[in-house]
């Protein structure tokens, strides 16, 4: 295997996990970032995001020379050893959602600008950020803008190629998705520099799509859009159950042993979030919008989440009052995770905050607790507060009081609470539990009401 310089930009949840696995498979990387005191506490060896098994990869990785971090990609490219070129330089920086639901390219472009010029002949430009079709094309097109801005005399970077290789690694198995991966996908109208990238990942041994760059592009949307599909319509399927007297545990349950559908991504839910999920279906429906094509069945996939959030608030609304009209306004309820998904701190687009507000809105009192939140970052303390909901310490302090728990993320410890305690803190028996994650006879025995999505006999 061919040891490469790589350079990594962004040290994010992709950008740090793809530098240290990189590194782990013995390329020498250099990860840059712009924000300074993240560099600092990389240094040290301290991971902020929770992410099984990163923080000890990076301190080996670290430790063996393999892995330094710098501040701004400027930096990063004269910082391999003897002085030598990077060869690739991933671009793992943020593509939020911009204005009408575009993906915002800004991040890129600042760092195409910054570095472009200096770029050795032969590198290879990895865009491991999610983009829009064509962004491989655009970079290609600032790359020559770059170089003629600095040398007015020399218009082209055809020396430069770009190439297509998104990420489909999870938040909260972030390194184990990477080093296992179902498949590494390559896309680049340069065959050649996009066989250099596969070499990268070699020896994980992964099936390998080697394409085009806007295929390439447009599987990562098509992949996560698809998820999200897949679970609007769960979520719509467990309404149904609902309303017919079935049981979606049971309908997914048989439907999922059908391997052209598969038992993976289908429990019903608050609605799915997060950093990507929701920018994602936003930008594939511009991208369609801009393409002429009116993608029906992606408009409803999000529409069918966003209504998932205020049928939450409904089903809140009518197990605390007993209508459908009833009123919220001063009602304590607990919040029992806050974050978009368990096993993760991540916050960005989290339907438990949504639902929050709206709760907020109709007038109820909340307090939360979150397992991802119990410890302070690096030495300091835990928050006492996120996005207007107090936090407390442990379950039963948020409990204290309350009208009802709304358990809003599948994290393995509310199944395994001591729910009689709970019962006993709580003013009014009553658990909506928006993913089905407690068993509802340990509730039950615990004197408690259970709600939960298309359960057959809760209504
Ligand atoms: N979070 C996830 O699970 C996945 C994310 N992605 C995609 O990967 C990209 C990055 O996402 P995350 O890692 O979640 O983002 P993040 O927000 O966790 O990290 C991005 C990092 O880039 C840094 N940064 C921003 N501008 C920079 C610049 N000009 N120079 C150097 N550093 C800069 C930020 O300071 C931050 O540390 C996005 O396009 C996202 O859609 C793809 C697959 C999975
Ligand atoms: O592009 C990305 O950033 C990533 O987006 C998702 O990963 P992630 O955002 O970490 O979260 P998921 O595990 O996919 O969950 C997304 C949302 O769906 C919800 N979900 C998931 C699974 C399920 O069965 N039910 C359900 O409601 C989660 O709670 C969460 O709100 C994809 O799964 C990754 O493949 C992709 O790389």
């Amino acid at each position: 295997m061919f040891a490469r310089r790589v350079m990594v930009v962004g040290t994010g949840y992709v950008g740090l996990t793809t530098g240290a696995c990189l590194a782990s498979l013995g390329h020498e990387v250099v990860c840059a970032d712009i924000d300074e005191a993240k560099v600092e506490r990389l240094r040290r060896g301290v991971v902020d995001i929770v992410e099984p098994g990163l923080a000890e990869l990076v301190s080996e990785q670290t430790s063996a020379g393999r892995l330094s971090f710098v501040v701004g990609a400027g930096v990063a490219l004269g910082s391999f050893e003897d002085g030598r070129a990077a060869e690739v330089l991933f671009l793992c920086v943020p593509t939020p959602m911009g204005a009408g639901g575009v993906a915002d390219l800004r991040a890129v472009e600042s760092v195409i600008e910054e570095v472009g010029a200096e770029l050795a002949p032969g590198t290879v430009v990895v865009n491991k950020s999610t983009v829009p079709v064509g962004t491989a094309a655009r970079t290609a097109e600032l790359l020559d803008w770059t170089r003629s801005a600095a040398e007015p005399d020399r218009v082209s970077r055809s020396d430069v190629a770009v190439v297509s290789n998104p990420e489909f690694l999870r938040e909260g198995s972030a390194v184990k998705d990477f080093l296992g991966p179902d498949r590494i996908v390559v896309g680049s109208d340069n065959q050649d520099a996009a066989e250099r990238v596969a070499a990268l990942y070699a020896r994980l041994g992964a099936p390998t799509v080697l394409t085009d760059a806007a295929s390439a592009e447009l599987m990562k949307y098509a992949a996560n859009c698809f998820l999200a599909m897949k679970l609007s319509y769960v979520n719509a399927m467990a309404e149904l159950c609902e309303r017919v007297g079935a049981d979606i545990g049971d309908v997914t349950e048989g439907i999922g042993y059908d391997r052209r559908i598969g038992q993976a991504f289908l429990s019903p839910g608050p609605g799915w979030g997060g950093s990507c999920l929701p920018k994602d279906t936003h930008a594939l429906l511009q991208v369609a919008d801009s393409a002429d094509f009116e993608f029906r069945l992606l408009r409803a996939t999000i529409d069918t989440n966003t209504r998932q959030r205020q049928r939450i608030v409904d089903k809140v609304r009518l197990a605390v009052t007993g209508k459908r009209t009833g009123s919220l306004s001063r009602v304590r309820l607990a919040l029992l995770g806050l974050t978009f998904k368990a096993g993760t701190d991540d916050l960005r687009d989290s339907p438990a905050l949504a639902i929050a507000a709206l709760l907020r809105q109709a007038g109820a009192e909340l307090v939360g607790f979150d397992p991802a939140f119990v410890d302070g970052k690096d030495g300091a303390a835990p928050p006492t507060e996120i996005e207007g909901v107090a936090l407390a310490a442990d379950a039963v302090s948020a409990a204290q009081g309350a009208e009802a728990v709304l358990v809003l993320t599948e994290w393995p410890m509310f199944r395994t609470l001591d729910w009689s305690v709970i019962a006993s803190a709580m003013k009014r028996p009553i658990v909506v539990d928006t993913r089905n994650v407690v068993d509802p006879a340990t509730l039950r025995r615990a004197g408690l009401t259970a709600v939960g999505l298309g359960r057959r006999g809760e209504g």
